[in-house]
């Protein structure tokens, strides 16, 4: 049964789905990221929202997943008439209210980049949510000293977001978009220097509560220039993460920041190890968190439509306008050569570096290719991926040509989350380039890069 929800109130439940049915019928192969299109012009008001709830099941070799979950997201629009489910158009429009997670290791900077935000000149009302772990709300006091802007500072103090306190930030949003609907423009949340920002980020997915009135706009890390490879350098006991490197895996917008306390070189050489682990987010250098206010409001870092911009080369993604010097290192590995096949590829993992010597497991990587993929080789090939290594996926991005579908086909996950969407149709004479990211930990570089590949006609 398909839960169709209208797009006038611009809304979207989620749903979760069992990977294995048991019944032979759906053993089939049939989990329906990718579908072929037939055009139709559709009027906006006439779009809804579908989920392909009516096809996910997996072939598995064994029944070992048959207790893994994982969760579908579309923001497929299809017609209203009798047989939709098969039409893709466009990405319908998102009235969501932004959310922004600022994260950053312990002293990194980041309540002076909220003050930075809540005192700057941009017309925006916020909403801000503070985590500070203790009794004290320092952070707190000091924001709300700073300013009159934001339309409201509440505290978390009990405890970190990532953990003990989520329920409190789903009450949290959930108060403040009852009570102050239209009375802010965006929610900014600072979590502690300690925080984990995965379990956050599944919150906006994980309640519907809130997914259905506030999307994640997106994820900037703090980077301190002075003290931050001594912290992505500790090695953490097996199971406990390293909340430096996790936190810059899941940015889509890397500040490192007190760069005045630090030489070029030094910068250079964490930039290069930030790179190691995301290749995907953009990144500025700072002091004292100045950035413009659009690189940190709007970002859009898990707009489907956005989608290109993260999945294009980082060359393009570093600030380049105040600091001319020595920036080799983001450029040197994209002479891609897109012939038919042909996957360019990067690896972003100790093999490229210089600097460090621990592996970290947090890398990232990435599949430029030209070529078209067959639809059901792509479907089993994303679906499988998914299903067994969503734990180690921290976020994937992609751009894919598929046979028979007229549109690209843009999609983004965090672990086991999945959104995807055909976006605008492809130019008469354009390359058909498929760009694919992965962030994880022990990504199995080669093999996915196989995988891909096998998927191509
Ligand atoms: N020299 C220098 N100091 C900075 C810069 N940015 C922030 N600071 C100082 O660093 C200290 C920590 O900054 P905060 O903004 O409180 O850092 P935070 O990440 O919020 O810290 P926690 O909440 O403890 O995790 C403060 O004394 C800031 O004034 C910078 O670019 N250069």
């Amino acid at each position: 049964m398909a839960a169709t929800i209208s797009m006038e109130i611009a809304t979207a439940t989620f749903r979760t789905l069992d990977i294995l049915h048991t019944s032979a019928a759906r053993r089939q192969p049939n989990l329906r990221f990718l579908k072929r299109s037939k055009s139709v012009n559709l009027p906006t008001s006439q779009i809804t929202l579908k989920y392909f709830s009516s096809s996910c099941g997996l072939l598995f070799k064994s029944n070992q997943y048959a207790s893994r979950r994982f969760r579908l997201f579309t923001t497929t629009a299809t017609a209203t008439d009798q047989d939709s489910s098969d039409v893709l158009t466009k990405i319908p429009p998102d009235n969501r209210i932004p959310a922004t997670i600022i994260t950053g290791f312990l002293g990194s900077g980041k309540t002076t980049l909220l003050n930075h935000i809540l005192t700057a000149d941009h017309g925006k009302r916020i909403a801000v949510i503070e985590n500070e772990y203790g009794e004290v709300d320092i952070d707190g006091s000091l924001v709300a000293a700073k300013t009159a802007v934001a339309e409201d500072i509440v505290m978390l103090n009990n405890g970190c977001l990532c953990c003990t306190v989520r329920g409190d930030l789903v009450r949290m949003i959930a108060e403040l978009v009852e009570t102050k609907k239209g009375r802010f423009d965006h929610i900014v949340i600072e979590t502690t220097g300690l925080a984990n920002p995965a379990p956050i980020i599944q919150t906006f997915y994980a309640e519907e509560e809130i997914f259905n009135n506030v999307k994640l706009d997106g994820v900037v890390t703090l980077v301190d220039a002075k003290h931050a490879t001594i912290h992505l350098d500790e090695i953490k006991p097996k199971g406990v993460v390293n909340e430096a490197i996790e936190q810059i895996a899941y940015a889509d917008r890397i500040i490192v920041n007190k760069t005045d306390l630090v030489g070029e070189s030094d910068i250079a050489s964490l930039t290069k190890r930030i790179r190691i682990i995301n290749t995907m987010a953009n990144l500025k250098r700072t002091e004292y968190g100045k950035v413009d206010l659009d690189y940190v409001l709007g970002i859009g870092g898990f707009d489907l439509e956005r989608i290109e911009s993260a999945v294009d080369a980082e060359g393009s993604k570093e600030d380049h306008a105040s600091h001319k010097h020595d920036h080799d290192h983001d450029h040197d590995h994209h002479d891609h050569d897109h012939r038919e096949g042909d996957c360019g590829h990067e690896h972003h993992d100790d093999h490229h570096s210089h600097d460090h010597t621990h592996d970290p497991g947090v890398s990232s990587m990435s599949i430029v290719c030209e070529g078209t993929l067959d639809l059901e080789k792509a479907n089993m090939w994303l679906g499988t991926l998914l299903t067994e290594q969503s734990e180690d996926i921290y976020r994937m991005k992609g751009l894919l040509a598929v046979d028979g579908m007229d549109e690209r086909f843009v999609f983004q996950g965090v672990h086991d989350i999945f959104q995807g969407s055909p976006d605008r149709p492809w130019e008469k004479d354009e390359p058909r380039v498929n760009k694919v990211v992965f962030i994880g930990k022990n990504l199995d570089k080669e093999e996915i890069e196989k995988g891909f590949r096998a998927c191509l006609i």
